[in-house]
């Protein structure tokens, strides 16, 4: 009876537990169809906005409530902040689904007192999502799209632990970036803003301005991503030889545009002209420094459309100035704006234009629906395909896993109520039994929903697939995986069972422990039903809705009838009950399923009955 007296009494971080739980239920609604509401969760579902708001939250503005979705239902409409100018066909795409407030300009500090009041933040390149900014956001911001490419002005890792998905547009800009680079190739090889600007100022100077030909020339592409392929084949166009750089790019996509391949040091060598594409990562900050262009042909000449913290702007004004440098055609710079003095910027020989490579009507209404689909995607829960700090799980693949992701959950949710008092859990296993292959079972959503349903019942950190890993590894918790060959291969399903072991640790149920002393749960889905089929040695099958009370009594006539009268009695409903014994006459389990949450006396009277060795209410 110690057992069962011990699992009436939540202890205060249960108690926090339930209401959390309490909070969350309240913005999901009942109605809302339970397979589609669990594959939300495991992506993007709100982060207990109402539980755990931020200090700066409670001056949000009141949710708007909209209906929602086929089930008619009434939930929150989520708010979008729009940071940056983003083309009206994106606008309106945002306005479909949410509340859209657009601040362009704001300064960081306006930033942070407002972000708070939102679930998703869209920005360009021009607005620093800082780890400050994401740590304001905590407890409402789900989501930040990038309205580009560059992610660099996002700190993914600050985001990855708030479980704040981050999402780019990576495509619609491509070829906008790409053509700025050759207007800037061209414009440079034959000075026309230099040239424009001194007929502007009365000066007709036709031999001061003579160029260079591109023709022939050997223009190394250092980055050879989608923009830098794009440039390479519009200066194949012209006439120039194209050799690149890049150490992850495939060759055979080289070969097929005509480029070479080559080292860093072979492509900064051999090169007439160098244009930059490679991210701005802690890998390329300022790759391009006195070393590499003491490397470099004297008079040569650089363009740069990637991001300007990729060159040391120092040792590129000493390049210019001692000639080694010939020219350069910047769009992009370290400091943006640059300061009004800038060496480099006011340089003769320099030609720059301010982060215009995204900027034609064309690309702008491309990343504007592009991210602006993302986002609403993401918000929907749904996994985002240009999530930038998330695992990418194929639709398909979703959609087939998703009642065992539910069932990944739960289990992790109940084994971890079942642990006694503070012992701590050190080691998990999850156990796949499985027809399918390694590769044909990605596995990754369910060790991330395992990890949810261990960590959020017992602390009020928010768990999805962004930061499922990260949270494990806070924790200490160590995730092992196995997969069991099943032995039908014909099985359709990806998964016969799901199987969740606690080593070395106490239960609070002593039914639960298997042979080999490990907490285990075991589920398996059933017409997509997630159910507990296997409880420490006892095997059992109920469905896992509602609530469950799990009860340990000698094995002997009556005892579902004694515990269903209690329940009965008390009007708590029974949607499920199962029971799996040892042997005849020996130890029994009893799994139920209760809709409601019987009271403290219930239970007790459940307690009470004679053969009742030990019994324990869990919450799903
Ligand atoms: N100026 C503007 O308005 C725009 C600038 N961009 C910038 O252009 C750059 C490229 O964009 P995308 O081509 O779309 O990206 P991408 O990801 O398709 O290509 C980047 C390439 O750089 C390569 N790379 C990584 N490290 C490298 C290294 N150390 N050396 C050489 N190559 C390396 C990668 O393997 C990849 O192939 C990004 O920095 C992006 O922010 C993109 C669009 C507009
Ligand atoms: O997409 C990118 O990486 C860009 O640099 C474009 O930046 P922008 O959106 O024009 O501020």
């Amino acid at each position: 009876m110690a057992a069962a007296s011990r699992a009436l009494l939540p202890t205060p971080r249960a108690a926090a537990a339930a209401s959390l739980a309490g909070a969350r239920a309240r913005l999901v609604p009942a109605s809302l169809p339970f397979r589609a509401h669990r594959v939300r969760c495991a992506v993007a579902s709100s982060p207990a906005p109402v539980a755990a708001p931020s200090p700066s939250s409670e001056s949000a503005p009141a949710r708007r409530i909209s209906p929602a979705g086929s089930d008619g239902a009434l939930r929150p409409k989520p708010a979008v902040l729009v940071a940056e100018k983003l083309s009206e066909a994106g606008l309106a795409v945002l306005r479909e689904f949410a509340d859209v407030e657009c601040a362009y300009g704001m300064s960081p500090a306006e930033l942070l007192a407002k972000v708070a009041q939102f679930d998703a933040l869209i920005v360009r390149s021009g607005t620093k999502v800082t780890r400050e900014v994401l740590e304001a956001g905590r407890g409402r911001l789900r989501v930040v799209g990038r309205a580009g490419v560059g992610i660099d002005n996002v700190d993914l890792q600050a985001a990855t632990e708030a479980g704040c998905l981050v999402v780019n547009a990576p495509t619609a800009n491509t070829v906008a970036a790409a053509e700025h680079g050759i207007a800037l190739l061209a414009s440079m090889a034959r000075n026309v803003s230099q040239a424009d600007a001194a007929l502007k100022a009365g000066k007709w100077q036709r031999t001061k301005y003579v160029g260079v030909s591109l023709v022939g020339k050997t223009l190394a592409i250092m980055g050879f991503g989608k923009v830098g392929s794009e440039v390479a084949r519009r200066a194949k166009g012209l006439g120039m030889h194209v050799i690149a750089h890049d150490p992850y790019a495939p060759a055979d996509r080289a070969r097929a545009i005509g480029v070479e391949l080559v080292s860093f040091d072979e492509a900064i060598a051999r090169a007439d002209f160098i244009s930059l594409h490679m991210p701005l990562i802690p890998t390329t900050n300022k790759i391009f420094n006195d070393e590499s262009f003491a490397k470099m042909k004297t008079g040569v000449r650089i363009i740069n459309v990637a991001r300007g913290g990729v060159i040391d702007e120092d040792a590129l004004v000493r390049a210019l100035d001692s000639g080694k440098v010939a020219q350069a055609a910047l769009d992009v710079f370290t400091v943006e704006p640059p300061p009004k003095d800038s060496k480099l910027v006011l340089h003769e020989n320099v030609t720059v234009t301010p982060h215009l490579g995204a900027s034609t009507v064309e690309a702008q209404e491309g990343v504007a629906i592009e991210i602006a689909e993302a986002v609403v995607g993401a918000l929907r829960g749904e996994l985002a395909a240009t999530a930038v700090n998330a695992p990418m799980v194929p639709a398909e693949v979703l959609s087939e896993l998703a009642p065992y992701v539910s069932l990944a959950e739960k289990l992790g949710r109940l084994s971890v109520q079942l642990v006694a008092g503070e012992t701590g859990i050190k080691g998990v296993k999850v156990v796949y039994t499985t027809a399918r292959g390694p590769d044909d079972l990605d596995t990754r959503l369910l060790r991330a929903m395992v990890t949810k349903g261990l960590v959020e019942p017992v602390s009020s950190t928010f768990v999805n697939l962004v930061n499922a890993d990260y949270t494990a590894k806070q924790r200490g918790l160590r995730i092992a995986e196995e997969r069991v060959a099943h032995d039908s291969p014909a099985a359709e399903a990806p998964l016969e069972s799901v199987q969740v072991r606690l080593s070395q640790v106490q239960s609070r149920f002593a039914g639960a422990i298997s042979d080999g002393g490990d907490i285990v749960l075991e589920g398996r889905v059933k017409y997509g039903v997630p159910h507990l089929t296997l409880v420490g040695p006892y095997e059992v099958d109920v469905s896992l809705e509602g609530n469950l009370i799990l009860c340990r009594q000698i094995d002997q006539p009556g005892m579902i009838g004694k515990v269903g009268n209690i329940l009965g009695q008390r009007n708590v409903n029974i949607s499920f009950m199962s029971v799996g014994r040892t042997f005849r006459g020996k130890q029994a389990i009893m799994a139920i399923g209760v809709d409601e949450e019987p009271d403290k006396e219930t239970l007790e009277k459940i307690g009470g009955i004679p053969a009742v060795e030990e019994f324990v209410f869990l919450e799903l």
